[in-house]
């Protein structure tokens, strides 16, 4: 979610669709907290009552979200805490950081992560490492340190957003091992931690606007062109792309007490896109698949819809 977009109306515009004080009384850890998905997380969180810490490595970025949220919420806590999630002394202290402000921690959302597009033979060892460095063994440091230095004692409430990692990762093969090891590691931890009230749960997004995956992805010289991500709209079967907030209530369902008998399990938000596994079948037009949350710009959607066309790559409605 752009920033600026929650100021002012916004906050009514992006209201959730769950109740108001579903979360009142909790508190609880958004790392990756300050930027697209995370934001969206902290934002609905906090629409819902919830007290919030965002985490990640810049500094500016984080202090510069904190005061959008403070400003939309000023009824509620919103703290921040500069935290390299591959650094294990760091996420100790950061979860320390995080009791001795809000005296628990209900509920933590792991949603830092990221990596880079390549080719696999193009991918170096250390370039490999640290993608898995960051995905799977930061996921694994934040989660145990909140088990240890808390839930361990009152339970909890985890959520890991990974990414649709599903029959294979093309151009991604280090952050699709590594998604894949966290979605074992979520069923392993479900399996282990249930005895002590804790649930944990995946959330795997497939292509999802936000400024950040824009930003991140605007490289040229792959087969969807320069921007990845939003180009992918006319292969997916609903048609575009989902929205941080669409991912965001995904999020919020499984911290709920509605969601109190699901743990282990990792919930695909893709619009159908790891469905896609039958090669005679081909997509058609859609024009009535809804919608919710911030999408991109109609025109930029069309766009892509022609440059598609124009490469002969969709069909009409049977
Ligand atoms: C092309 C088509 C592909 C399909 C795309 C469609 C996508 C579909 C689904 C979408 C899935 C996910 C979307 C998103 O995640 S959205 C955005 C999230 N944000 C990010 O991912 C950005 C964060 N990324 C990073 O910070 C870095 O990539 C990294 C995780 C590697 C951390 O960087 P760090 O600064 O800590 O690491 P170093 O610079 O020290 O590098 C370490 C080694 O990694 C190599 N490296 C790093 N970046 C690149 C690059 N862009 N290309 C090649 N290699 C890279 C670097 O060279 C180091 O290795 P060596 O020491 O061997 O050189
Ligand atoms: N957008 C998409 O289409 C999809 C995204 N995802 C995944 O969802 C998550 C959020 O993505 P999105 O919001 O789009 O992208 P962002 O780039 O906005 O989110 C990544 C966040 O992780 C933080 N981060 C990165 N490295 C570290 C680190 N070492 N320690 C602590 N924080 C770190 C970044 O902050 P900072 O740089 O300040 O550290 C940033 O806030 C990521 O894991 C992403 O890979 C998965 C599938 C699809």
């Amino acid at each position: 979610m752009a920033q600026q977009a929650v100021e002012g109306a916004a906050r009514a515009q992006w209201a959730s669709v769950f109740r108001e004080d579903l979360f009142e009384g909790q508190a609880g850890l958004v790392t990756g907290g300050g930027t697209g998905i995370g934001f969206a997380i902290a934002f609905e969180l906090l629409t819902l009552g919830a007290d919030v810490l965002i985490t990640s490595r810049n500094e500016d970025r984080l202090a510069e979200a904190a005061a959008t949220l403070r400003k939309a919420f000023p009824e509620r806590k919103v703290e921040y805490f500069v935290c390299n999630i591959r650094d294990d002394k760091e996420v100790a202290a950061m979860i320390t950081n995080v009791l001795e402000r809000f005296g628990r921690l209900n509920f933590v959302v792991n949603c830092a992560g990221g990596q880079y597009p390549a080719p696999a033979s193009a991918i170096t060892n250390n370039g490999f490492r640290t993608v898995v460095d960051l995905n799977l063994n930061g996921t694994f440091a934040v989660c145990r340190e909140a088990f240890d230095q808390y839930m361990f004692d009152h339970g909890g409430n985890i959520v890991n957003i990974i990414a649709t990692y599903h029959n294979g990762f093309p151009m991604m093969a280090h952050t699709g091992a590594a998604r894949a090891a966290v979605a074992n590691l979520t069923e392993t931890l479900a399996l282990e931690w249930a005895a002590y009230g804790v649930r944990v749960n995946s959330v795997a997004p497939g292509n999802i606007y936000s400024e950040s995956s824009k930003l991140h992805y605007r490289t040229k010289g792959n087969f969807l062109g320069d921007d990845p991500i939003a180009a992918a709209a006319p292969f997916i079967p609903c048609k575009r792309i989902g929205s941080t907030q669409e991912v965001s209530g995904l999020v919020c369902f499984l911290l709920s007490p509605a969601a109190s008998y699901v743990t282990g399990v990792t919930a695909r938000i893709d619009g159908g896109a790891t469905l896609m596994s039958n090669a005679s079948y081909v997509l058609c037009d859609v024009d009535n698949y809804p919608k919710y949350g911030e999408l991109p710009p109609e025109e930029d959607t069309r766009a892509v819809f022609e440059a598609a066309a124009q490469a002969k790559l969709l069909e009409s409605k049977l």
